[in-house]
């Protein structure tokens, strides 16, 4: 398999330089070739300490001036971990195959710009590795070869992310890349599976590189005493990858698994994998640590608890917390004679495990009952800090009202289970991978696939829920062994992984509710400077298909999303989301699907927008819209635009209204019901003009015009309080739900009341507020969208 010669790009996420842009165009003559001349081992091994001792010195330097800005040392202790982009053009899939059953190969016979399928490497790091977007070292192999390695991708859990100096490695069907410079070549591993840690008396390894020294070979014959302790220092020190490597070590040469001293090291290694979120092994060890005996498999079932916890599967964590309580309350049920009876002194039972056990029954509450009361969203809002790294709320997901089926418009898509009505939940999730870093797009999207890779590498069961099953573009190649377990490490396909979070990911702000402000909606929308947001995979939101018009909205705090229904959804029926805001101009909205999903929507707003009929008046339409928007950037509507102004913006408004009833007279299109989108804009220019000017008469006359071009009429009154339902509930509608109706509604409500309607006004406030509640997910306080509070801006 010979990939073609990529221009091949690494970011670096702490401060979004472009560090490895190569021409390759001067190695394209040696594809498929051995490389006419090979750089001694000598030479690399010179040349990349220079390189180490240059970096160090550069730090040092750094370090002394004091520097403390984005580059530092200091700010990149604090800053994400570099990261390297995948290009997809290039993409391999991961193997997934054992290296004992591959050919093992020498470094003379790789060929560049090839990957070596069915064949291996066993190579031993010759120097300590230089880390940048990935570690990168000089390697050696049995006949004394060296050449460049460079591993990307591997979590910081793993020795591997630091390839120590004197590891041994098996590189699985490695890939020979030209670096760009002549005779400069790299084995480059970007799959984190595709390479691992071989035991240093693993017997594929060649004698020429076994352990030289004396205190390797000591190590070699280490006991399993000595590695537990080995781990135990590790421990102290916190470097948790080193004491999980010691307690394996001592796993792997103990002679009787079943012993009190293995069962022991089980325990210890779980505790380190439950530090290091590596909680698949955590609760494996934990379940393997057991005895019989209720003063210690209390412990061993309530870390298999907090592992299980960890991975958000409250019911199975439930599981082990009973047992785990049951055990404890055995293991020292010492009842105090004196009142109250029925207490113990049992510390574990009345302290943390207790604790812990009515957390999660907390989290199988917001499972199940998914009520706004179970959830208490205005304590999460009032929780959520950037500063204080608080955006991981602990809450459960409510998914029980919707599943997966089959999709008419594609593939997979999400069905409601039974009648949900206007406002209600459809489903809340926390996300599955969202990291705590608000970023411009390209570095939140970097960060988001860094997290995705760690996280599955830490955690099969992660891997095979996210890599098997979530849609990844119709190109990706599956080979049905993602997250399985191959050499001891789960298969992960980081191509896989990218084009998977490229269709499934969302941006998030930290809390809808703050978007929803007029002195933030507009804030960092302009390309130059995008608004910093979160990039995070929900994996139940994943299998959501999109409409323009859809029935449910998305609002997020922290990493919760909140998703609410926009009008009744029957059983049965499917559920859609909006991916993107939707543009009033088809065909731009129909260009931003198609790039970023690669599809053609036929929502019912696209099938009418796109009939030749509807085409007919596009053009003039579109002139229409420029001049307003042209007239909108001189003139803000609420800062007391000129009455020429006005008198223009409303004369395009009747020539826009024109065209869609000329549009509506030959098509059954843009009727009552059916959204007039280009109307928008002037439609809420003018009605924010005029709230300005107090014409209250006027206000209520482009609030009822601006709910109609979303496709809404005005909110009946109603003795029964259902009158705000009503507004969103109409049959064979096809609205659009936006913060502009709230707006509308607010405004037009405001001014019925001015005007001495008050039913008016209440019907349009109830409406208002039940509006509001869907964009935030929460909220119905309307002084969060008066424009009044932005004044002077
Ligand atoms: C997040 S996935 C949605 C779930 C997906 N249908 C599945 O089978 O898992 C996004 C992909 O679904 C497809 N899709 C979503 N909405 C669609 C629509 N309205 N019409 C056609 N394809 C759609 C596109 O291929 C898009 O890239």
């Amino acid at each position: 398999m010979e990939a073609p010669l990529q221009k091949l790009q690494s970011v670096h996420l702490n401060n979004g330089l472009l560090l490895d842009v190569q021409d390759a165009d001067n190695g394209a003559a040696l594809v498929g070739q051995l490389p006419p001349k090979r750089t001694s081992s000598k030479a690399l091994v010179k040349k990349h300490r220079a390189h180490l001792k240059a970096q160090e010195a550069a730090a040092a330097t750094m370090g002394n001036n004091g520097a403390t800005g984005s580059g530092s040392p200091a700010s990149q202790m604090d800053d994400p971990r570099p990261v390297k982009q995948v290009v997809l053009a290039d993409a391999y899939p991961a193997s997934t195959r054992s290296i004992r059953d591959l050919e093992i190969i020498l470094l003379d016979e790789l060929k560049v710009e090839t990957h070596h399928d069915g064949k291996g490497l066993i190579l031993k790091a010759a120097t300590p590795a230089y880390r940048g977007v990935g570690a990168v070292s000089v390697v050696v192999d049995a006949a004394g070869n060296a050449d460049k390695l460079a591993i990307y991708n591997h979590s910081d859990t793993s020795l591997l992310s630091n390839l120590p100096e004197g590891c041994v490695v098996a590189v699985k069907e490695p890939y020979y890349k030209y670096n760009g410079t002549p005779h400069d070549y790299m084995i480059c591993v970007d799959h984190p599976s595709d390479v691992v840690l071989l035991r240093f008396n693993d017997p594929l390894i060649p004698k020429a590189l076994r352990p030289a020294t004396e205190e390797a070979k000591a190590a070699l014959s280490k006991s399993p005493e000595a590695w537990r302790s080995a781990g135990d220092m590790a421990f102290l020190q916190r470097d948790f990858p080193t004491a999980a490597y010691c307690y394996t070590e001592a796993l792997e040469t103990v002679s009787d698994k079943a012993s009190t001293f293995a069962a022991d090291v089980y325990t210890k290694r779980a505790g380190v994998n439950l530090l290091l979120g590596r909680y698949d092994g955590a609760r494996d060890d934990a379940l393997v640590s057991r005895t019989g005996s209720a003063a210690t498999d209390w412990r061993a079932y309530f870390t298999a608890a907090k592992a299980t916890y960890g991975l958000c599967r409250y019911p199975e964590s439930r599981g082990y917390f009973e047992q785990a309580l049951s055990l404890a309350k055995q293991s020292t049920p010492t009842p105090t004679p004196s009142p109250p009876p029925t207490t113990t002194t049992n510390a574990a039972v009345d302290g943390p495990l207790q604790r812990e056990h009515e957390r999660c029954l907390a989290r199988l509450r917001e499972e199940t009952e998914g009520s706004d009361a179970a959830y208490d969203f205005p304590a999460m809002y009032a929780s959520l800090s950037l500063a204080k790294n608080q955006v991981h709320l602990d809450r459960g997901s409510f998914l029980r009202r919707t599943a997966v089926r089959r999709s008419a418009f594609h593939g997979n898509g999400l069905f409601a289970l039974e009648p949900i009505g206007v406002g209600e939940l459809v489903f809340v999730e926390k996300a599955a991978f969202m990291p705590n870093q608000y970023y411009d797009p390209t570095r939140a999207s970097a960060a988001l696939y860094a997290t995705m890779v760690r996280q599955m590498c830490d955690n099969p069961s992660v891997a095979v829920e996210v890599l098997q099953p979530l849609y990844g573009g119709d190109s990706i190649v599956r080979t049905g062994h993602e997250g399985e377990l191959v050499d001891g490490v789960p298969v992960v396909d980081v191509f896989l992984a990218e084009t998977i979070r490229l269709k499934n990911c969302f941006s998030a702000p930290l809390a809808t509710l703050d978007d929803c402000r007029p002195e933030n909606a507009s804030a960092g929308a302009s390309a130059s400077a995008p608004r910093l947001m979160a990039k995070g995979l929900w994996k139940h939101a994943s299998y959501l298909n999109h409409s323009c018009v859809p029935n449910t909205m998305r609002s997020f705090l922290g990493d919760v999303m909140i998703s609410r229904a926009v009008k009744p959804i029957a059983a049965g029926e499917e559920v859609f989301q909006q991916y993107i805001p939707v543009k009033a101009d088809v065909r731009a909205r129909q260009a931003e699907l198609q790039a970023g999903w690669g599809f053609q929507c036929i929502c019912p707003l696209c099938s009418r927008d796109t009939t030749p009929e509807a085409q007919a008046g596009h053009a003039h339409r579109r002139t229409l819209l420029q001049a307003a928007e042209k007239l909108a950037s001189k003139h803000a509507p609420h800062r007391l635009p000129p009455d020429a102004a006005v008198r223009t913006m409303e004369r395009l408004a009747r020539q826009m209204t024109a065209s869609y009833d000329e549009t509506s007279r030959v098509a059954d299109a843009y009727g009552p019901g059916q959204p007039r989108l280009g109307l928008v804009y002037p439609t809420m220019w003018l009605l924010r003009a005029h709230r300005c000017r107090h014409r209250h008469a006027k206000v209520v006359q482009y609030a009822e015009q601006t709910l109609q071009c979303f496709g809404y009429s005005r909110p009946p009154h109603s003795t029964d309080g259902n009158g705000a339902a009503t507004m969103y509930s109409k049959p064979g509608a096809s609205p659009l739900h936006t913060v502009h109706v709230v707006s509308a509604l607010v405004y037009g409500a405001e001014a019925h009341r001015v005007l001495g309607q008050a039913d008016e006004a209440d019907a349009f406030e109830a409406a208002a507020r039940l509006g509001l509640r869907m964009v935030t997910g929460f909220s119905d306080d309307l002084e969060v969208i008066n424009e009044d509070n932005m004044a002077g801006r």
